[in-house]
């Protein structure tokens, strides 16, 4: 048996109750991620709901952050994240913010981005990505940071950064670099390649190709039963040891590394960059 537990993130909550009084369209509002826990398992399966494409804002980074809080209270097993969307889980920063935000705003951003990024990396429990579709940019980073990656075949990841005319973050830099055979990460940083999830495959950005999201959801349960029999806290310490450079850097530079994104979006060639891309994009259909 299964319980969904309606969740929004902290800042969505303060809206919806400051707007009681107030209608107005922003009442509609979804719950930004879904949990939806297994009894049986113990397995929470977190599904980012911010459509159409669960463009990454302040508001999706502190729901999933809430959510990942959710799960360490209530000693999760294991976490699947995946994506309401039929055919995106995740399309990457919310290109509307990096092409109209300020100083303050980016900072905001990278600010939520990072503590989002050390609940999943640092959790007590093992994290599994079912990429139901399209993983872009920082969609795509947030599943190389989970354990393990099973992506539906027909679907485009990636982090294609460089494309938008951003440099590359550091730990993105870092976790690629980790993940992939060192040619391949920098080929596919400086040119901001996108993969099918068979070219993936074999550079090791995935680990299984599946042809839709049930499948997907079997493997990453397959992955997380992995676990079931090990020590938990054994795991956990090896996998921080493997982790410790990226966390660590996060931690003991975090306002360094705010100001390093900052610099990277605001510059006037990272802003021309952004506004053709933002512009292809609304032209596109
Ligand atoms: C500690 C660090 C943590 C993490 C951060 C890492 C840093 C990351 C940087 C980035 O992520 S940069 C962003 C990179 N993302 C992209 O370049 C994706 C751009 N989008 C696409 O390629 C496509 O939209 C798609 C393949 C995802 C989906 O294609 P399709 O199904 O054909 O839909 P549409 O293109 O028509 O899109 C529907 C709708 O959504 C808007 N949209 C798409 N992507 C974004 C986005 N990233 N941000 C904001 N809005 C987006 C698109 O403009 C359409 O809007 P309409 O109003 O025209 O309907």
């Amino acid at each position: 048996m299964s319980r969904n537990i309606l969740f929004l993130s902290k800042t969505i909550n303060s809206n919806v109750r400051r707007l009681c009084t107030t209608p107005t369209p922003v009442q509609k509002a979804e719950k930004l991620v879904l949990i939806d826990v297994n009894d049986k398992t113990g397995y929470g399966t977190l599904s980012m709901n911010r459509l159409p494409v669960n463009s990454l804002n302040v508001e999706l980074f502190n729901a999933l952050s809430d959510a990942y809080d959710e799960m360490e209270k209530n000693k999760s097993r294991g976490v699947i994240l995946t994506s309401t969307s039929p055919k995106i889980f995740s399309a990457g920063l919310d290109i509307n913010d990096l092409y109209s935000g300020d100083s303050k705003s980016w900072s905001e951003l990278w600010d939520a981005s990072q503590e989002a990024f050390l609940k999943i990396y640092d959790a007590s429990f093992p994290s599994a990505a079912a990429i139901n579709g399209h993983a872009i940019g920082g969609g795509c980073f947030f599943s190389m940071i989970c354990d393990y990656r099973a992506m539906v075949k027909g679907y485009q990841i990636g982090l294609n950064e460089i494309q938008v005319g951003i440099a590359l973050p550091k730990v993105l830099v870092m976790i690629m670099g980790k993940l992939l055979p060192r040619r391949h990460a920098e080929i596919s940083l400086t040119q901001g390649t996108l993969y099918s999830p068979e070219q993936a495959s074999k550079i090791n950005l995935v680990d299984d190709v599946v042809v839709d999201k049930a499948e997907a959801i079997i493997k990453c349960e397959a992955f997380l039963n992995k676990f079931r029999k090990i020590p938990m806290d054994a795991v956990n310490t090896t996998k921080r040891t493997i982790r410790r450079e990226e966390i660590d850097y996060i931690r003991n530079n975090k306002q360094k590394d705010i100001d390093d994104f900052v610099k990277a979006v605001e510059s006037v060639e990272a802003q021309n960059t952004i506004k053709m891309y933002y512009q292809a994009l609304k032209n596109k259909k």
